[in-house]
């Protein structure tokens, strides 16, 4: 039995569980994509431009596991690199395919469209090498089956973005039918030496502490950790507190859960459970300058054991080759069985009292209103800005997911990434958290949610300009041109969409504007929420002013 090199990728991508792909079309592609429409239960989902395409397949990859994007030679690839960049920093299996230049055209010194004007049409290759862990060109029939999984398998065991080169005379060729999936699927690790010295090491660690603390952070989702962490807080009977961007990764509802651990602004009581621990379980964090606060609130040192994807150090000592799964499976099982020590029902959770429908809309007011729409169904996409802290400070029921980009945190990724997010799990509700400045990066696929009729809330936070920064350094660089947000939505109707526009001044146009939006399945609504522009989260105030002491830092001199 035979196939074409696109059938063979498109039979690849229904194999592991990827049933949609999303597409931007360029002559360089065109005939791939034709192969990729004829594959049985494979859809082909369109974008408005090639980085909201590189961005919904990062939101679908949210929702399956693991996501295509296809877009065309050079002025579509690079721009889809950036959303590869996201992609990888927040450790997300994407297959960007580009479509590529004939074959015959290498080495003729020929100048093509959509390239530099030069004959060498290899930089795209260089430049997406950067953001990947593993790319390849295809130039022939002969190797291609072997190539495509080699991508394919790299994507799925490190959960990091990949890359295919495709050339146009290349998509239709044939080549025999893909083999068994079983070969690209990860695989568990054959040596158990390394684990079991690591469990012994973390066991013997814990019999002199008493003060234990979990500290979730955001690479556990990546590394298939989720379960295996509620396991060993039920073990340890031992309080848990999440990293912002793994906000979601644990029950709020677990005995064990104390809420956000975030230097200064942390949820009550949180910092001082860390700093008075004996015993730190980090479990998949990422300490970079924004989760520390400014390097501020960075746990280290003997009273850590630090479980990484695929090492642990106890105590300073690396145990490698240990996958983070096995190691807190491992360890959830030969633990020491502890009474539970954590009770958070002293966990003090922020709920404003509702205000008058009359009254000016503030953001606790929406907050607690957005708050009670959060279900077990829910997705929250939360983007840049006060929305981090409005979504991270939030008391999640169990189940409901919330999605962040805090680590690439590049603004205007909400919308295309819950648009694919969406794709991937049209049985959830989406809702997004979008501020003026980030929405208007992207904000042309909204119209994509009207034409695939998604019924994603998007709450359009109009404070007047970009607040983060104001808060970090203000300048006139930070205020922007308003739109009418919640009229966008006309525009991207046309005559036969069915997207809702809608604005909240007060409470009660609020509380109205959700109800009409819980009642509009059959397309997205707008509902643009006017802030004044000092009405944002303490937290982020006093974040901001964190982030701005350590962005001063002078040079040091030695
Ligand atoms: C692609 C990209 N370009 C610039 C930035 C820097 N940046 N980070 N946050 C912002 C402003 C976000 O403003 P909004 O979305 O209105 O959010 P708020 O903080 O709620 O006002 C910028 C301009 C960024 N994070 N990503
Ligand atoms: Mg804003």
């Amino acid at each position: 039995m035979s196939t074409t090199i696109g059938g063979y990728l498109a039979k690849r991508l229904t194999q592991i569980g990827v049933d949609h792909h999303f597409a931007v079309a360029g002559d360089y592609n065109l005939v791939l994509l034709d192969q990729l429409l004829a594959q049985d239960g494979l859809e082909q989902v369109y974008c408005c431009n090639e980085l909201n395409c590189g961005f919904a397949a990062e939101g679908y990859a949210r929702a399956k596991g693991a996501a295509c994007a296809v877009v065309t030679f050079s002025v579509g690839a690079l721009s889809a690199i950036n959303a590869l960049g996201g992609a990888h920093a927040e450790n997300l299996p994407v297959i960007l395919v580009s479509g590529a230049p004939n074959t015959n055209d290498h080495g003729t010194g020929r100048i093509l469209h959509h390239t530099l004007g030069t004959s060498d049409y290899g930089y795209q290759f260089e430049m997406v090498r950067h953001v990947t862990v593993a790319a390849e060109r295809l130039f022939s029939a002969e190797d291609a089956p072997a190539k495509i999984d080699h991508v394919i398998e790299r994507a799925l065991a490190l959960s990091k973005p990949v890359y295919l080169e495709i050339p146009c005379n290349v998509a239709d060729l044939e080549c025999p039918e893909p083999g068994p999936i079983e070969a690209l699927l990860p695989r568990k690790p054959a040596c158990n030496t390394t684990l079991d010295q690591a469990v012994a090491a973390t066991l013997s660690f814990l019999e002199k502490r008493e003060q234990v603390v979990i500290l979730v952070g955001s690479k556990l989702r990546a590394a298939h950790g989720l379960d295996a962490a509620v396991k060993l807080a039920e073990r340890l009977g031992c309080a848990v507190t999440i990293m912002a961007a793994a906000k979601g990764f644990f029950p709020e509802d677990h005995p064990g859960y104390r809420g956000v651990y975030w230097g200064n602004v942390s949820s009550p009581g949180a910092e001082a459970l860390i700093d008075n621990a004996d015993a730190i379980l980090c479990l998949g964090p990422v300490f970079n300058d924004y989760s520390t606060v400014g390097w501020e609130a960075w746990p280290r040192g003997e009273k850590i054991v630090l479980v990484n994807p695929d090492d642990v150090v106890v105590a300073g000592t690396n145990f490698g080759g240990v996958d983070l799964r096995s190691f807190v499976t491992a360890l959830s099982e030969q633990a020491p069985r502890r009474p539970l020590s954590a009770d958070n029902s002293t966990l003090s959770l922020p709920v404003s009292a509702p205000l008058p429908a009359e009254a000016r809309l503030t953001n606790d007011e929406m907050m607690r209103q957005i708050g009670a729409l959060v279900t077990a169904d829910t997705t929250l996409t939360a983007e840049t800005g006060d929305s981090w802290f409005n979504a991270v400070r939030l008391h999640l029921p169990a189940k409901a997911r919330v999605e962040l980009e805090m680590q690439w945190g590049h603004i205007g990724w909400s919308v295309p990434s819950a648009f694919g997010n969406a794709t991937g799990s049209p049985e959830r509700q989406h809702i997004v958290m979008v501020g003026d400045g980030s929405f208007q990066l992207t904000a042309q696929e909204v119209a994509q949610m009207i034409r695939y009729e998604l019924p994603v809330i998007i709450f359009l936070i109009n404070n007047r300009g970009y607040v983060i920064e104001i808060k970090i350094h203000d300048g006139p660089y930070n205020y922007i041109q308003n739109w009418d947000y919640a009229g966008l939505i006309n525009v991207f109707n046309a005559s036969e969409g069915h997207g809702l526009g809608l604005r909240a001044n007060t409470a009660g146009e609020l509380a109205e504007a959700i109800g009409k939006a819980r009642q509009n399945r059959r397309g997205p609504t707008l509902i643009e929420c006017t802030l004044d522009r000092e009405d944002c989260t303490d937290d982020l105030v006093r974040w901001g002013q964190e982030v701005a002491k350590t962005n001063a830092r002078p040079p040091v001199t030695n």
